[in-house]
């Protein structure tokens, strides 16, 4: 099976191309200048030229406060460049899998979010992600919109990384905790993407499998108490203990709005792909470890 991702350099593509021979996929990893959701001409062509068995679509517009202020350009790559990627994917008869995210939600329900929920973004990114997903059904409907959230991963820019580093310059740090959703590992996404994508390639004209589906790891988490399981594990490995100031989000001013509960339900990916998520904390661990590994290596005379 060969997998097409759009983005060379981010999280999920990162750890598709680190995990696909193990599920015997061959991944090949499209980014700019050849393939540019900017720019909607280069995609069709890039694709073409790497004859793909099924893409997906993890390129994407993700400063989550910077969308704010350039809503135009998230809505280029998110929307605009994800029916793109989608009409091109159909013009070569393949299926497509759009990665989407828990910010289509409002956060205001007290529950995990389902597929059937109304979605209701707060964010200039939020709202151009949910017109990704609408592009890409209207687009194709040989589809999967696979929703996840809060991902991290040993490489890239992520919350795991980000407290990492603080806790190198500080001993405390302030962290809001009355947002809630679930972290989930990039390495998790990829294995999940992987078996999504053998599934619909396997199904060619099966409906069931097509459609929303919520992709996130089992279990949930404020981000402090995310910020403080990341220390845990860190101080596990000899760092020094970081303390996490527990704040509310009016007291973390940010140009974008953020979903308060932004949890996903995995049940339907479960009981229709057969494809459930470890549950965060033991991939965690597994991240900090080796980031912690790297970083010992790197300090080695
Ligand atoms: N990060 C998160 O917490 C979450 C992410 N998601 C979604 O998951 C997907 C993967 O996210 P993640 O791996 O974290 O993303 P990253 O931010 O790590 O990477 C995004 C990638 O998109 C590429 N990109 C941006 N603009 C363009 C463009 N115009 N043309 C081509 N490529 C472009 C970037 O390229 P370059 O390296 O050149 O900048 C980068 O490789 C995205 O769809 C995102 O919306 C969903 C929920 C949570
Ligand atoms: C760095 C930092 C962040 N925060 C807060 C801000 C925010 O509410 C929360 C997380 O910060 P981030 O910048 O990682 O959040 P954010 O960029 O909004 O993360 C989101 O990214 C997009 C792409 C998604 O799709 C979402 O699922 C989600 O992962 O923590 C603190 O309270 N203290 C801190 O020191
Ligand atoms: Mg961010």
């Amino acid at each position: 099976m060969r997998v097409v991702v759009t983005g060379r350099e981010g999280q999920v593509a990162r750890a598709l191309a680190e995990r696909a021979s193990s599920a015997g996929a061959t991944l090949i990893a499209l980014g700019r200048p050849e393939l540019d959701l900017e720019r909607p001409q280069s995609i069709a062509p890039a694709l073409a030229a790497a004859r793909p068995d099924i893409v997906v679509n993890a390129a994407a517009y993700t400063a989550v406060d910077h969308a704010e202020s350039e809503e135009a350009q998230a809505f280029a790559v998110n929307a605009a460049g994800a029916g793109a990627v989608a009409a091109a994917a159909r013009a070569l008869g393949v299926p497509v899998i759009q990665i989407s995210t828990d910010y289509v939600f409002d956060g205001s329900s007290l529950l995990p979010y389902r597929e059937e929920d109304a979605t209701g973004p707060v964010s200039a990114y939020g709202r151009s992600k949910l017109a990704g997903e609408q592009a890409v059904a209207a687009a194709t409907p040989d589809h999967a919109i696979l929703r996840t959230a809060w991902v991290y991963a040993p490489f890239g820019k992520n919350f795991v990384r980000t407290m990492l580093r603080l806790g190198e310059e500080r001993s405390e740090v302030a962290v809001v905790g009355d947002q809630t959703g679930c972290p989930t590992s990039a390495l998790d996404i990829a294995d999940a993407v992987l078996s999504v994508a053998r599934n619909l390639v396997a199904g060619p004209g099966d409906p069931a499998l097509r459609g929303v589906f919520h992709m996130a790891a089992q279990g949930e988490a404020d981000w402090a108490s995310f910020a403080e399981a990341i220390f845990a594990e860190a101080a596990a490995h000899g760092r020094a203990p970081v303390a996490v100031r527990r704040i509310a989000t009016s007291d973390y001013p940010t140009p974008a709005r953020r979903p308060a509960n932004s949890r996903l339900d995995g049940t339907k990916l479960a009981a229709i792909h057969g494809v459930r998520l470890p549950p965060w904390r033991g991939s965690l661990a597994a991240c900090v470890a080796r980031l912690l590994q790297q970083e010992a290596l790197e300090r080695q005379p």
